[in-house]
């Protein structure tokens, strides 16, 4: 498995005060499937923390399990420092389910200001049509929510998440009904929440969005954790693309000693060895290979993708190094 961060918990006793999701050895078993197996992560506060799968995975059951939804067979949960357990815990936790539908025959700003009320704290009306403002939803805050599209009811789902001024945020799949423009609404109301020292636990498939907004990722599979850390711990090898022409064995050589060749035609993938200082190892490479008579049509600085390190972690159940 791939380094975990310091904050990852192996006991309650190492629960750092005040994490906003602090879980070890989750277990869940739906009849002879054992859905979430031994399943241990944290979240800090302000923290953005993506929950990465196939299908079939167990994120949703983790997510649940944190939430009260469903009952694990064991492991400790804490959230924002209490047991989950406990009432004033789950109150400042705003969920975004993966599945949802509200009361069709009621405004959206009824269902938010029922959602408040259940929530048992005292949030404005204007503080409340700002969320649903927030959400894309403020010209339709009078109309019926039984007229509202897939989407418009994933907003209102999010205004609900929101509207009761939660620390944890817990975000199931909320762009599935979303068209573009709603999931950069979505990215942009995340990394306020982060600005704002909100956590948010993000469940996605959608690997792009995932890689924009988290600062780290727990990746499930078959209900273990097949790897976590920071997307640079994840991600940390560096990958350098060039387009060249007239490259000759002694420039090739000089390619090969800098770092791992792949070839395609005229484009030359170099894998860069973790420790590669890239700001005196790229030009001095550049150099070199005009010094060998190579034309360089084009210079390209980038990370493997965190879908290729997705894709990699799943197929070869290598957490260990990264491509
Ligand atoms: N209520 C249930 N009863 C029986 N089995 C269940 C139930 N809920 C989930 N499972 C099983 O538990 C496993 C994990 O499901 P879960 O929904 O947690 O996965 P997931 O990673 O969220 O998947 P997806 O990405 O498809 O939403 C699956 O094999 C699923 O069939």
């Amino acid at each position: 498995m791939t380094t975990v961060s310091a904050a990852e918990p192996t006991s309650v006793g190492q629960s750092p005060d005040g994490t906003a999701v602090w879980c070890s050895g989750l277990r869940k078993r739906y009849r002879r499937r054992l859905a979430v197996d031994g399943v241990s992560f944290s979240v800090g506060r302000g923290e953005v923390v993506g929950l990465l799968g196939p299908n079939g995975a167990g994120k949703t059951t983790v997510i649940k399990s944190l939430l009260g939804l469903v009952r694990p067979d064991a492991g400790e949960i804490l959230l924002l420092g209490r047991p989950a357990t406990e009432p004033p815990a789950r109150a400042r936790v705003g969920y975004l389910p993966e599945l949802f539908r509200y009361q069709p025959w009621l405004t959206a700003a009824e269902v938010v200001a029922l959602h408040v009320r259940l929530a048992g704290i005292g949030v404005p009306v204007a503080e409340q049509d700002a969320c649903l403002a927030t959400v894309g939803l403020g010209d339709r805050r009078q109309d019926r929510v039984g007229g509202f599209s897939k989407g418009m009811q994933q907003r209102l789902g999010l205004a609900l998440a929101l509207v009761a001024r939660p620390e944890l945020v817990v975000l199931d799949e909320p762009t599935s009904a979303l068209d573009p423009l709603g999931r950069a609404d979505v990215r942009d109301i995340v990394l306020e929440l982060k600005a704002r020292q909100v956590a948010v636990l993000l469940n996605s498939h959608l690997i792009g969005e995932v890689e924009r907004v988290c600062d780290r990722v727990v990746i499930l599979d078959h209900g273990k954790v097949a790897a976590a850390g920071t997307l640079a711990d994840l991600l940390g090898q560096r990958e350098l693309r060039l387009r060249l022409t007239e490259v000759s064995e002694a420039a090739y050589a000089r390619l090969a000693a800098t770092g791992r060749v792949v070839r395609t035609a005229d484009d030359y993938a170099l894998e860069l060895p973790g420790d590669t200082d890239v700001t005196a190892a790229v030009p001095d490479l550049v150099t070199a290979l005009v010094g060998f008579g190579v034309r360089v049509h084009a210079v390209d600085l980038g990370r493997i993708s965190l879908e290729q390190r997705l894709l990699d972690i799943l197929r070869t159940g290598n957490g260990e190094e990264p491509r």
